[in-house]
């Protein structure tokens, strides 16, 4: 499964971001996301994602083949480890959560409430839940936050098995993962900020 991406123009605030921008990654590929703090990296993933619409341009795959690896974890505090993950399992309708716990080195943590899990052991929770999502494109903004060198080598692999099975992955990260990678530098797509971003000029916080 490819996802390429036509002449995009992505906008934060109503602000264009990103424009004229294009790329393919291909099935069993991994492309690093790089670019300067600000130039919009997180707002090229939230709109691939569909948590906002696109300026213009053209996405070849929906969002429903897509899992988004946020800053944010997205855990339910009073929910478990195992919870958590069971209850991810059942928004995607995939199964078994054990091979995700192992993978993420969490069986130990399994029935610690996710308001007890340390920084890296949230993170490393979050992570895991792409495990379930059953979904062929990772997209993934700064996953290896709070994590120490053995985990960032175990979402490593996760992420080499993933595309190992035909899966891809859109990491932006600032740090070397080991990982054999192409990168795609937004820079040279920086949007003319004057121009107003129609027919984007919606107000983020209802999305
Ligand atoms: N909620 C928001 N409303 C308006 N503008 C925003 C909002 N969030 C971010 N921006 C602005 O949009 C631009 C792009 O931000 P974005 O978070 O996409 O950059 P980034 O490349 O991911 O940065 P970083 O490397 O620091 O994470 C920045 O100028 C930022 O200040």
């Amino acid at each position: 499964m490819e996802l390429i991406v036509r002449d995009l123009t992505v906008a934060r605030g109503g602000v264009p971001v990103l424009e004229g921008l294009g790329f393919t990654l291909g099935a069993g590929e991994v492309l690093v996301l790089r670019g300067p703090n600000g130039s919009g990296k997180t707002t090229l993933l939230r709109t691939l994602a569909g948590l906002q619409p696109a300026v213009a341009g053209e996405v070849s795959l929906p969002p429903e083949a897509i899992a988004y690896g946020a800053h944010a974890d997205g855990l339910k505090a009073q929910l478990s480890v195992a919870e958590n993950l069971a209850f991810w399992a059942s928004v995607y309708a995939t199964g078994d959560i054990e091979d995700a716990l192992t993978r993420m080195n969490l069986l130990g943590l399994r029935d610690r409430p996710a308001a007890n899990l340390s920084a890296g052991q949230k993170r490393r929770l979050g992570l895991a839940r792409l495990l379930v999502t059953g979904r062929p494109i990772w997209l993934l903004d700064e996953p290896t936050v709070s994590l120490d060198t053995a985990s960032v080598a175990l979402f490593a692999s996760c992420v080499r098995a993933h595309v190992a099975g035909g899966g891809a992955a859109l990491i932006a990260t600032h740090i070397d993962l080991g990982l054999e990678a192409g990168i795609f530098d937004v820079t040279p797509f920086k949007a003319d900020p004057t121009r107003a971003a129609e027919p984007g000029s919606f107000d983020e916080a209802f999305l």
